[in-house]
C-alpha cells in the first residue's frame, strides 16, 4: 500500500498544502478542527479538484495537475464511510450491502459477500432494516457496503464520532480485523489520540492546512510537541508485550516487554497472547535509584536517550528500555534536579493507572513492528 500526496488547494481564506507519503495499512489523519482533514480526504476521494499537485494511490495516479490528469470520483474505486452510516432506510441490511456491488464491473468483483459479512460480524443482521440497528451495527454495515464495491482504498471520515464509548469499544476489534485481514488500505480521520494509538499504523498530523508531521504511528505518538496542544498529555510510547502469566491470588496478569515484566490487573487473555500497550509520557516518572516502598508495581531500568526541547514547564525525556522506546514527561525542574543527560541510567516508574483496559489493544502482525 502506498499513498503519495502533494497538493495545494485554496477554499475561501483557507489553503491546504499537504505533502506526505504513507505506506501504512491504516493511515490516520489527525489534527484540530479546521486543520484541513476533510478537505484532504475529499481531494483523495475526488470530491474536490485540488488547485495544484499530485495524488497517487498504490502507484496509480489519480491527480496530476501538471499533466492534466484528474480521475473522476466514480473511477477511483475508493470506498467512503462517513460519520453517520448513510444506509438506505427502506432496504434490508443484505440489500444495502449488495448495493455496493452494483457499481463495480462484474469482472472486477473480488470481495466475497460471505467473507465481508464474517469479517464484520453482521451475519445475524442481514434481514433487518437500518432503523432497527445500533449505531455501531450501522457503521459495520456501512463499512461492509464500501468493501463490497472492491475499493482500492477506504476513506473513513470520523466513522465513530457519533458513537458513545461502549459502541466504539464494540467496533474497534472489527476495524482492527479490517486493517489486518481486509487487504484494503484505510485512511481514517480521527480526533482521538486513544483511537489512533489503537488503530493507526501511520499518522499524518495536520495543523492549519499544513502537515506538521507524518510517519509510523509509534514514532509520532512519542512526541507530544507534534500533537495539537490539548492532546499533548496523551503522547506516549506503544510497547509490544506478551502475556507471560497470571496471578490468581491477587488477580493480576504479567506482561513481558523487552525491558522486563509489567504487572497489570487480570486480563482475560491466554498465555502468550500479544498485546500493544500505550504508556503515556505523563504516567511515567523517573528515579535515579531502584525504587523501594512504592505502591506502583512497575519499574523498569532504562537509559536516557535524549531530552526534547522544553515546552513550557514540561520536557519529554526519551528512554531506551532494553530496546523498547519509552518517553517520560517531566518538569524542567525535575530534569535539572536529577541531572538527567543522555546516557544516564535511570528507573522508569510506570504508574499502574496507565494500564487501563482501554489502553490495551490487539497487537498488529509482526511485519508492522
Ligand atoms: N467550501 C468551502 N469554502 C470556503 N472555506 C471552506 C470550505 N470548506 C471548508 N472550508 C474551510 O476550510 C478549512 C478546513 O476545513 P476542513 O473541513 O477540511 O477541516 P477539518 O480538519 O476536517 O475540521 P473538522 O475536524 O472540524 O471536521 C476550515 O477553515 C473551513 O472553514
Amino acid at each position: 500500500m502506498s499513498l503519495d500526496v502533494d497538493i495545494r488547494h485554496g477554499q475561501g481564506d483557507f489553503t491546504l498544502h499537504a505533502a506526505f507519503r504513507s505506506e501504512g495499512r491504516l493511515t490516520a489523519l489527525f489534527g484540530p478542527s479546521g486543520s484541513g482533514k476533510t478537505t484532504l480526504v475529499n481531494a483523495i476521494g475526488g470530491l474536490i479538484r485540488p488547485s495544484e499537485g499530485r495524488i497517487e494511490v498504490n502507484g496509480r495516479v489519480l491527480v496530476d495537475t501538471r499533466r492534466g490528469i484528474f480521475v473522476p470520483k466514480h473511477r477511483r474505486r475508493i470506498g467512503y464511510v462517513f460519520q453517520e452510516g448513510r444506509l438506505f432506510p427502506h432496504l434490508s441490511v443484505r440489500q444495502n450491502l449488495l448495493f455496493g456491488r452494483w457499481f463495480t464491473p462484474r469482472d472486477q468483483r473480488k470481495a466475497s459477500f460471505d467473507a465481508v459479512v464474517d469479517l464484520l460480524g453482521i451475519g445475524h443482521l442481514l434481514t433487518r432494516r437500518p432503523a432497527t440497528l445500533s449505531g455501531g451495527e450501522k457503521q459495520r454495515v456501512a463499512i461492509g457496503r464500501a468493501l463490497l464495491a472492491d475499493p482500492q482504498l477506504l476513506l473513513m471520515d470520523e466513522p465513530l464520532a457519533s458513537l458513545d464509548e461502549a459502541r466504539k469499544a464494540e467496533i474497534y476489534p472489527y476495524l482492527e480485523r479490517l486493517r489486518d485481514e481486509g487487504g484494503v488500505p484505510i485512511v481514517l480521520v480521527s480526533h482521538s489520540v486513544a483511537e489512533i494509538a489503537r488503530l493507526a499504523t501511520s499518522i499524518v498530523v495536520l495543523s492549519e492546512g499544513r502537515v506538521r508531521a507524518s510517519g509510523p504511528a509509534a514514532e509520532i505518538l512519542m512526541h507530544g510537541n507534534l500533537l495539537p496542544q490539548p492532546d499533548r498529555g496523551e503522547a506516549g510510547a506503544l510497547v509490544e508485550t506478551r502475556v507471560a502469566g497470571h496471578d490468581e491470588v491477587y488477580d493480576l496478569t504479567y506482561l513481558e516487554a523487552k525491558g522486563g515484566i509489567l504487572t497489570v490487573p487480570r486480563l482475560p487473555l491466554p498465555m502468550g497472547a500479544h498485546l500493544r500497550l500505550r504508556l503515556r509520557a505523563r504516567d511515567i516518572i523517573l528515579s535515579l535509584h531502584a525504587p523501594e516502598g512504592l505502591s506502583a508495581l512497575n519499574a523498569l531500568p532504562a537509559i536516557v536517550v535524549a531530552i526534547d526541547e522544553p515546552d513550557g514547564a514540561g520536557v519529554d525525556v526519551a528512554l531506551d528500555c532494553a530496546g523498547d522506546a519509552l518517553v517520560a514527561r517531566l518538569t524542567r525542574k525535575s530534569v535539572e534536579t536529577l541531572g538527567l543527560a543522555p546516557g544516564l541510567p535511570v528507573h522508569a516508574i510506570i504508574k499502574s493507572i496507565a494500564f487501563d483496559q482501554e489502553a490495551l489493544a490487539r497487537m498488529p502482525p509482526a511485519d508492522e513492528l
